[in-house]
């Protein structure tokens, strides 16, 4: 692919990221200040969503289908208007409404234009409902999880905001916003530290304390990184990209392995078995979301694993934008068995080998292969 041919795809998908995060973050503060608030429901699988995750799913289908109005623009996206059209959801539509509205106000900032006024309740449910495109192995598609990590942003932790783009089966842009990445590596594993209490900065100080947004392109070999762009309405978008790539280390002994936080999304015995039986040390740092994709590609940890309970079919948008940014900082993604994610087969990652890694480079990759061929055959004995 020629390397500028999808300048405006990643110009816009990333400006639109650095919206949503901003979103969230306003989002957030409301939640975990308020004590039993309605804006958190419950989905048919018992999994959460929230006013934020219609709300940027909304916000990212009215801007993109804004700036490609010349295309059909298809989204593949995780959220429906099911729950949200219930007859007890006025509450919730209404605080969707006012949130959409609020973000798209902040285009400007954003380099993005507004809508000229205010969207209505139908407009807004539209842009959700249209995200229904199935994707497959031909045509453009995005690809949007609006909140990856509900149970993190409930909860006041780690979440993240991830925009892919496929075509013709392959992820070629990623964009993930990550709004409360600390700015020291440390502060990732503060599970129980609400963010909100983290040190805030001052309107009038440049300082950056938490919040960025990651990106890559296909083929480019570089992986991007930018500081959101705080409260100050003074402080308008500037491209203050930082290029970021993987850790060196290749000692499993001191390397840094990632997994979810939940019990039920991945199996930690496993994990704590094949962390074992490739020498990894350190305790393992548990993380809501695809912050964890991006701890990889920033450096600040070497491995993830996930293995989901046989039967979960893991979702493309669950990975697509933190594996094209990991690869392009120079590290590797795969199945449990080595090979490529295959985002071609629609919604799900078919055929994926028991669970996914993610190394920064080669060596980790293939003791960890070797280490989870060891661990499974112990483990099914
Ligand atoms: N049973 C099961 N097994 C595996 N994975 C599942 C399962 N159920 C859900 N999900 C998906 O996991 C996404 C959250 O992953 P995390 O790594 O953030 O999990 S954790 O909160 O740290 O435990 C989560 O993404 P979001 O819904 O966007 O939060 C889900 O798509
Ligand atoms: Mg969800
Ligand atoms: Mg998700
Ligand atoms: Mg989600």
């Amino acid at each position: 692919m020629g390397e500028n041919n999808y300048a405006k795809e990643l110009d816009v998908a990333v400006r639109v990221v650095h919206m949503a995060c901003s979103l969230c973050q306003r989002v957030q503060e409301g939640l975990v200040s308020s004590i039993g608030n309605d804006h958190v429901k419950s989905k048919d699988d018992e999994s959460l969503v929230t006013v934020a995750d219609w709300s940027v799913q909304a916000t990212v289908s009215l801007m993109l289908s804004e700036s490609f109005s010349n295309q059909k623009v298809s989204i593949v996206a995780e959220e429906d208007v099911q729950t949200l059209s219930k007859s007890d959801s006025v509450g919730l539509l209404t605080a969707v409404v006012n949130t959409v509205n609020e973000c798209l106000a902040e285009a400007p900032k954003y380099g993005l234009q507004s809508p000229k006024e205010a969207l209505g309740t139908s407009q807004i449910l539209e842009a959700i409902s249209r995200c229904n495109s199935t994707g497959g192995r031909t045509g453009r598609h995005w690809v949007l999880d609006p909140v990856d990590g509900t149970l993190g942003f409930v909860r006041g932790e780690q979440y993240a905001v991830a925009l892919a783009l496929i075509e013709e089966g392959k992820v070629l842009i990623g964009v993930l916003g990550c709004p409360n990445y600390p700015r020291k590596k440390e502060w990732l594993n503060h599970h129980h530290q609400s963010y909100q209490s983290m040190p805030k900065i001052s309107d009038t100080s440049d300082t950056w304390e938490k919040g960025c947004v990651l990106y890559a392109q296909r083929g480019s070999g570089e992986a991007w990184m930018q500081p959101l762009i705080h409260g100050n309405k003074k402080h308008t978008w500037s491209n203050s990209a930082q290029r970021v790539q993987v850790s060196a280390i290749d000692d499993p002994a001191l390397a840094t392995f990632c997994e979810p936080v939940e019990k039920a999304n991945t199996n930690h015995s496993f994990s704590a078995g094949v962390a074992h039986s490739m020498g990894l040390k350190k305790q393992p740092l548990r993380v809501h979301s695809m912050v964890k994709y991006a701890a990889i590609a920033q450096g600040d940890a070497e491995i993830f694993m996930k293995f989901a309970q046989s039967g979960y079919k893991e979702k493309i948008w669950d990975h697509a934008a933190g594996v094209i940014i990991v690869e392009e900082a120079g590290g590797v993604v795969t199945d449990a068995g080595g090979h490529p994610l295959d985002f071609s087969r629609g919604l799900y990652l078919e055929g994926l080998d028991r669970g996914i890694v993610a190394c920064s480079g080669t060596t980790l990759h293939e003791k960890l292969i070797g280490a989870v061929y060891a661990s499974w055959e112990s483990s099914n004995l």
